[in-house]
């Protein structure tokens, strides 16, 4: 049986309802022509709250959109982190990479956007252009537990290179994670709402240095603090 934090849909027409979508969607194009095409192409937002967020996810992401009146903070929806010329980007600078299937390339999704509704990342990203920080609102669904009762590690390393990886955009281009150092100081449970607060502290040439903490909604517990290096890769270059 699945479990979830909040109120679980308990059909499918409240599924696609709790994803903001019409009870019964117009037949899909299929995968490939949905994410690969040149046309326009309508993603929708993950970002937003559903019925599977919790009462601290909603107050959080509620305090953030008001920050966001002044243009300080930016939301950064999900749609813009999977825009085809950033795919067609990578594949040029990948170039002597084994070719993946186009069939399994037509499957593929952003690995934190791939669960049910509720059932793994939870999570929405502000972003501050003047501050260099970015901030990621995150709930770990049932999933992704580890330890029993506990978050695992990796779905924490997860958004935490997500986040960071946001966070390296003020720099523009296309960047990579090429290393990553995390400190788990507090185990998080299962459901629970930790805030990964991020920010760019440092630019060298094409080496961008993050780092962030993952603390509880309270802030009083500290679960992690981690530092990136994220490349830009160099156009010069086709890497294999
Ligand atoms: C406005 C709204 C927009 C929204 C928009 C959303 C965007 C949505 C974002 C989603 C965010 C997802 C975040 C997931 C991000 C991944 O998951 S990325 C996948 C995991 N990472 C990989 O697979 C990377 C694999 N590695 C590589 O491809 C290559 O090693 C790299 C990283 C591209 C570097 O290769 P390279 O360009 O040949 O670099 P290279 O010349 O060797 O080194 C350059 C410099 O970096 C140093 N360096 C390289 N590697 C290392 C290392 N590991 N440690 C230390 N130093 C290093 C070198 O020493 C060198 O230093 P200098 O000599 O210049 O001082």
């Amino acid at each position: 049986m699945l479990r979830s934090c909040a109120a679980r849909p308990r059909t499918l027409s409240a599924l696609r309802a709790a994803r903001g979508g019409a009870p019964r969607p117009a037949r899909d194009p299929g995968p490939a022509r949905r994410s690969f095409s040149t046309e326009k192409v309508i993603h929708k937002d993950h970002s937003l709250p559903n019925p599977s967020w919790s009462k601290d996810l909603r107050l959080l992401f509620d305090q953030f959109m008001k920050k966001c009146e002044d243009g300080s903070w930016k939301h950064l929806p999900s749609s813009e982190c999977k825009v085809p010329q950033r795919i067609h980007s990578f594949k040029t600078y990948f170039l002597d990479s084994k070719p993946v299937k186009e069939d399994q390339l037509s499957q593929a999704r952003p690995f934190t956007r791939s669960y049910e509704v509720g059932q793994g990342f939870e999570y929405a990203m502000f972003y501050n252009e003047d501050e260099k920080r970015t901030v990621c609102l995150f709930q770990g669904g049932p999933y992704l537990e580890g330890p029993p009762g506990f978050l695992h590690g990796g779905a924490l390393a997860t958004m935490i290179d997500t986040t960071l990886g946001v966070c390296t955009i003020s720099c523009m281009g296309l960047f990579m994670t090429a290393n990553l150092n995390i400190n788990f100081k507090s185990p998080i449970p299962l459901c629970s709402v930790v805030v990964i607060s991020s920010q760019l502290d440092k630019v060298e040439g094409r080496k961008v240095f993050v780092s962030c903490n993952v603390r509880s909604v309270d802030e009083k517990t500290l679960h992690s603090d981690a530092t990136g290096l994220f490349i830009k890769l160099d156009p010069e270059k086709s890497l294999t």
